[in-house]
Parts: structure tokens; sequence; C-alpha cells
């Protein structure tokens, strides 16, 4: 049984087709970014798989249910990005004031321990960190022990630490094997965080892989070096170039022949230090989306 099924899913606004024909299935355990521009569609996806609202066309299930059944039955649990929170209360009062909502609810000490808040169990909402309200918001989430969470642009507005210290708890979390899936702008976010990337744009999935595979759909390879004094016109027609940046000494080449590239540079230039990478999920996002995206913070080299 898959936790996520969209099957040709459609949302018209009037005239804006927010969502224009998606099929994607989410299997159980997954952890999946779903990337895209502002305005691609990610929101209206999200509402339709919580039951906040229908599709125009096309069917959505949730362990094979209508979303709205599997919300009910406690499978599905979101962190939005505002909203649900009372600011005079706890953070311990507020997750203790959900579980009073579920019968079967799991204790508030393991929710509070999994959203890593017991040093601040007793901290006032309106005195925590936007950080720290969005991982009491994740600690609610945890309450009914969901089969699904999902997260819609969680992050916004965190600092690094603070988006790390959420994205560890999460992380942590799923390993227990509970499916995530959540929207970002946050290329590094999807690529540190996700198994799986779904780009979509303008309503429609236009790439689904991991970080690696999404990496690798765009052709060549870059390959850097320091090259004193060099002419982007010369570059530009050596083997495979496709793509030339000269910063100083520094000379940033995209190849679709990396290996003549590099022994030509080695043999026939003064080029040195000459690093030869693959591609990344940043360079497949901006030739697929026109680069829209947020590449910054960069919390490089996280633990996972
Ligand atoms: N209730 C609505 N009425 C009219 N248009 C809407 C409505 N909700 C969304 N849209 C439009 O549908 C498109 C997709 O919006 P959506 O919020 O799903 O995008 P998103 O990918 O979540 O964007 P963002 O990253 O900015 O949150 C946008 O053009 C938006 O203006």
């Amino acid at each position: 049984m898959n936790a996520i099924t969209l099957r040709s899913v459609t949302k018209h606004f009037g005239e804006v087709r927010a969502v224009d024909g998606i099929d994607l299935t989410i299997g159980q355990g997954e952890v999946v970014a779903v990337l895209g521009p502002n305005g691609a569609g990610k929101t209206t996806t999200i509402d339709m798989v919580l039951g906040l609202s229908t599709p125009t066309d096309g069917d959505v299930a949730v362990f094979d249910l209508h979303p709205r059944e599997a919300v009910e039955r406690g499978l599905v649990s979101a962190v939005l990005q505002s909203g649900g929170l009372l600011k005079d209360m706890t953070v311990r009062e507020s997750v203790e004031y959900t579980a009073a909502l579920f019968p079967s609810a799991r204790p508030v000490d393991e929710a509070l321990t999994a959203a890593g808040l017991t040093a601040i169990a007793d901290r006032r909402i309106k005195d925590c960190s936007g950080g720290e309200q969005q991982r009491t918001r994740f600690a609610m989430a945890l309450v009914p022990d969901p089969e699904l969470i999902i997260l819609d642009e969680p992050t916004t507005g965190m600092d690094v630490a603070a988006r790390r210290a959420f994205w560890q708890a999460i992380h942590a979390d799923a390993e227990q094997g509970r499916t995530v899936v959540f929207a970002t702008h946050y290329l590094e976010e999807a690529e540190t965080w996700a198994d799986r990337v779904v780009v979509v744009r303008s309503g429609k999935v236009v790439a689904d892989g991991t970080p690696a595979e999404l990496g690798a759909m765009t052709a060549g390879r870059v390959v850097r070096a320091t090259l004193p004094d060099a002419d982007p016109d010369a570059l530009r027609a050596l083997p495979g170039v496709v793509e030339v940046e000269v910063r100083g000494s520094s000379v940033t080449l995209v190849s679709t022949d990396s290996d003549a590239l590099a022994r030509h540079l080695l043999t026939q230039t003064a080029a040195r230090d000459l690093e030869v990478a693959g591609r990344s999920l940043e360079d497949t996002f901006v030739a697929l989306t026109g680069g829209d995206a947020e590449t910054t913070p960069a919390p490089e080299g996280l633990p996972r």
C-alpha cells in the first residue's frame, strides 16, 4: 500500500491551473522533498493530500483512503508554517492540549523528546523562537503517532542552527519508519534530508529521483582549475565545453567530455589545482525551473 497516490490530479482556481495533471506515488517510509519555485503548486497539492481541498479532476488517496478519512484515523499529521499555537500556553500544554483531542494519543513526554523540546517544555509559546515554535508544531503532529507527516515549508525564516536542529529531530524520527513529505524552496534542505526529490513547476512534476539522480540529469561535468589570464573565448573552444565562468584566475567549465578537457588543460595550458565534479541538484533545478529557488543558507556537510 502506498502512503500517497495522486492520479492525474488537477486543481484549477478560475483560470489558474495551480496543479496541472500530477501522477505521483509515495511509498511508506520514504522521505520525500517536493521542491519548486513560488507558485509551483506545492501547497495546493499538500492541501489536497490533507483533505483540506478537493481536486478539480483526478484522484487523491492516502493509505488507500480518502484523505479526510486518513486524517480522521490519525494516519496523517501536518506541520504548517503558521497557526495552531496559543501564545500564552507553554510548550508542554500545547502538546497536552493536542493529546486531549485523540483517544489513543502517544505519551506527551515522548512527543516532546522526539521534537527535542524537553529542556524548554515549560516555556511559553510567546517566549519561544520561530524554530522552537515549529518544533512544538512537530511535537503536536507526532501526538497521534501518524504513519505520514506532511510539512509545508517548515523552516522558512529559521536561521541555520534552528534549521539543523529541526531537521535532525525530523530525521531521527523518520528513521523509525514514518513517511515524511515536505515542501521546500531550499535546495540544500532537499539534498541533505530527502531520499527522493520531486521537482514541480507550473503544477507539473518535471523531475523525480534521488538528489544524485537529479544531478546526473544535467549533462556534463564541472571542471575547475586555477588558470591565470584565461581567455573565455579560447576556453569555450576546448573539448566538450558548454559553459565557461572566469573569476580572476579561477576558471569553472562545464564539459560533456571532462576527461579530454582535463587532459588538455593539464598538458597544453598552465592550469593547476584541477578538480572534476558531477553536477549538482542545483544545476538540474536551474535547468528545469529557471533557477527560482533559494540556494542560501547552505549549511554544507550537515550530519545525517
Ligand atoms: N485559493 C486560490 N485562489 C486562486 N489562486 C490560487 C489559490 N491558491 C493558490 N492559487 C494559485 O495557484 C498557484 C499555485 O500556488 P501554491 O500556493 O500551490 O504554490 P506553492 O508552490 O506552494 O508556492 P509557494 O512556494 O509560493 O508557497 C499560484 O499561482 C497561486 O497564486
